[in-house]
């Protein structure tokens, strides 16, 4: 059993967290709190600092602000509850001492295998062929799909998501070519220039961070780049892709279709044009939530807490 010296403080964003996860804490001495949405910075800012948490379980993207961070002297560590640590100021993060954790690879496979079910679905066009059979169509003979098999699947981001996409892809028969510096990585081709891979792939998985250098990433003149009919899947985070020149690609029917987790604005405003579009598979940023990965994740999370405040080393790539 871990445990720390001294009893502590965790606050979760949320109004829930796996029992499983609490009992790692509680374990250790510490005292869960937890908060109701909706959760903005100051009341984020206010709960910490009444609670006095030395860690913060971050579910979801709540801002984790300079402003929140300096309301929390107490604060040791942030331990992410997932992968995705966008919403914090890292800088602040590191310039006031306070540790910042993720779940490494907890949820990795989950969100591999939406990617891999938005991708298959899209080149069946599911979507569009369940339409017509509840209309009352049925195209029969009549319809000519396409194989899956051979297509040749483009992963920008190769860590511990990208890395399970281009195996899952693999064993469906895809080639997988990796943005990555020259070389291979576990056996897949390599291009280390997104200009160049772009041309060359069927399918494009989006699975990096969002960060100053990804944000827009994906912009009109790369969507321009790619095969006309081209499929976009992008499970990593809205803003990596510049939804107005995403809309308008799809629009003109350059790209074929496209799958998404992720949005620039979540929940998806009602009414958004990417809505219209049967050509466009939408699903309410749940990637990585299935049953297993989520306890999975909130073991983690606790124990990173845990294993942090008592002072010892977490695995490597848990700590950013
Ligand atoms: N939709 C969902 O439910 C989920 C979404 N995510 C998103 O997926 C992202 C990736 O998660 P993991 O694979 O666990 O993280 P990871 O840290 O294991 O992998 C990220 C990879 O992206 C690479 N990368 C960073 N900047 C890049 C750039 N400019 N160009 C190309 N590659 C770049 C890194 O070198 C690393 O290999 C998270 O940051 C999060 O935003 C994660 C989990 C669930
Ligand atoms: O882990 C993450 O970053 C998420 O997006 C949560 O599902």
């Amino acid at each position: 059993m871990t445990t720390t010296s001294t009893p502590f403080n965790v606050l979760v964003t949320a109004e829930h967290w796996a029992p499983e996860a609490q009992a790692v804490v509680q374990q250790a001495g510490g005292q869960i709190h937890f908060m109701a949405e909706p959760i903005t910075a100051q009341n984020l800012a206010e709960r910490l600092a009444q609670t006095g948490a030395q860690a913060l379980v971050l579910r979801g993207s709540k801002p984790v602000s300079a402003a929140v961070l300096r309301a929390a002297p107490a604060l040791r560590i942030v331990a992410k509850n997932g992968a995705g640590v966008d919403s914090v100021d890292m800088e602040a993060a590191r310039t006031q001492g306070v540790a910042v954790a993720v779940a490494q690879a907890a949820n990795a496979p989950a969100v591999a295998e939406h990617a891999l079910a938005l991708m298959l679905a899209l080149v069946r066009q599911l979507p569009q062929l369940d339409q017509q059979v509840r209309a009352g169509g049925w195209a029969g003979s009549n319809w000519q799909g396409r194989d899956f098999r051979g297509s040749t699947v483009g992963i920008v981001g190769y860590g511990a998501i990208g890395r399970a996409t281009a195996q899952l892809a693999a064993a469906l028969g895809a080639k997988v070519l990796v943005l990555r510096p020259a070389g291979q990585a576990d056996g897949f081709d390599c291009e280390p220039d997104l200009r160049q891979l772009l041309p060359r792939v069927d399918i494009l998985s989006l699975h990096c961070p969002l960060t100053e250098q990804t944000r827009g990433l994906i912009g009109a003149n790369e969507l321009a780049l790619l095969r006309p009919g081209s499929l976009l899947i992008n499970t990593a985070r809205g803003p990596v892709v510049d939804e107005a020149a995403l809309l308008a690609a799809l629009e003109s029917g350059h790209l074929g279709g496209a799958g998404l987790d992720t949005f620039d604005i979540e929940p998806l405003p009602q009414g958004h044009p990417l809505a219209r579009l049967p050509q466009v598979l939408l699903t309410p940023h749940v990637a990585g939530v299935t049953r297993q990965a989520a306890l999975r994740v909130a073991t983690l999370t606790a124990t990173n807490i845990v294993d942090h405040l008592a002072g010892r080393p977490l695995p490597a790539g848990h700590l950013l």
